[in-house]
């Protein structure tokens, strides 16, 4: 659907705007809102025949799209729940590639930023913990990794397509097959460049070499501790040394501290991903089963409402840039 394009600048590189019509290969979609901006490229609101969707344009050709089609496209032929469908895609001489698929809520990065105090409940952030540890379990059903697992690669579902229930992976700008053509893993490639998002990143990330779907994991981790108990020791540290220590000292000294306020089997849960190396197979089932037993003992209910259906938890936004640089 949509292909392959050189990684050198054209002179003819741009993005269309709202209110025009990008033509797919089955049908034209006009360009509503604008949702997001990304590296690259912008997402767009888009109602086609009553259907409410969303558009990923991007510059041709520095666009990664052709990866988030595939992956779209493995997990749309597997029936995968937390993906969106993509619906079709196309792209515009040289000047930009799109991609229609589900429209999404917020990112949770952004609803949790407008929690009062940045914290989802215990609640919430425990079911958004298993539903996104399905999702990555699912990617990698679909034999790729994404590489940057992190709460603003994750939204809900939109109301308006009753699907607000479940969480869905997108943005696969990153994402990379993890076997070759015979379905056999992919060798480690030794020192590879930096990928990801500093605060998220695993070990191996951090010390420069290739990732394999415990690295995934390792990142979801990270986004379950920051969901459940509200922040990261590291949230305020930029310098990605200074990450790498403080994720090494949340393994020895300051372990417990790191672990304050977290069910037990946290605990549990980062040793066991801290022992998989390179070519094991992650043990979702076991950390999901973790995880509803907690939800089960402290009775949370699966389809409880999620913390920003409900108005009283949300606060005045108003404040939030301050308060963001001072609680990270
Ligand atoms: N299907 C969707 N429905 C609704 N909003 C979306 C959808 N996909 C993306 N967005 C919004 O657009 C923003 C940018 O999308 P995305 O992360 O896919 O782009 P990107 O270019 O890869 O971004 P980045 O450079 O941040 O990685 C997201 O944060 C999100 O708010």
């Amino acid at each position: 659907m949509v292909e392959a394009m050189s990684s050198q600048q054209t002179d003819t590189d741009r993005l269309p705007v709202t209110g025009e019509i990008v033509r797919g290969h089955n049908n034209d979609f006009s360009l509503g809102d604008v949702l997001g901006d990304g590296g690259y490229g912008t997402v767009f609101s888009c109602i086609y025949q009553g259907r409410h969707l969303a558009v990923k344009v991007e510059k041709y050709s520095k666009s990664m799209l052709f990866v988030e089609a595939s992956v779209l496209k493995a997990a749309n032929q597997r029936k995968l729940k937390h993906f969106c469908t993509m619906f079709d895609g196309g792209s515009l001489n040289k000047e930009y590639v799109f991609i229609v698929m589900t429209l999404l809520g917020k990112d949770l990065h952004r609803l949790r930023a407008e929690q009062v105090d940045r914290k989802f409940s215990m609640s919430t952030g425990l079911r958004i913990a298993i539903q996104t540890l399905e999702a990555i379990k699912e990617l990698h059903e679909a034999l790729f990794m994404s590489r940057d697992i992190k709460p603003g690669n994750f939204a809900p579902g939109n109301r308006l397509n009753q699907q607000h229930k479940n969480i869905f992976m997108f943005d696969f700008g990153l994402a990379r097959r993890y076997v070759d053509k015979n379905n056999n893993l992919h060798a480690p490639r030794g020192e590879v460049g930096w990928r990801g998002t500093t605060r998220y990143g695993s070990l191996v990330a951090h010390s420069r070499q290739d990732l394999s779907r415990r690295d995934d994991v390792e990142s979801w981790y990270y986004l379950l501790v920051e969901v459940t108990k509200g922040c990261l020791p590291w949230r305020l540290v930029t310098d990605r040394v200074a990450v790498q220590q403080a994720k090494m000292r949340a393994r020895s000294e300051e372990r417990a501290s790191f672990l304050t306020g977290c069910p037990p089997c946290f605990d549990e849960i980062l040793t066991d991903i801290d022992s998989l190396s390179f070519y094991d197979t992650p043990r979702y089932n076991s950390y999901i089963e973790k995880l509803q037993k907690v939800c089960s003992e402290r009775g949370i209910r699966m389809n409880e409402h999620w913390d920003w259906e409900d108005e009283s938890s949300v606060r005045n936004t108003s404040n939030l840039a301050s308060e963001c640089s001072a609680r990270g």
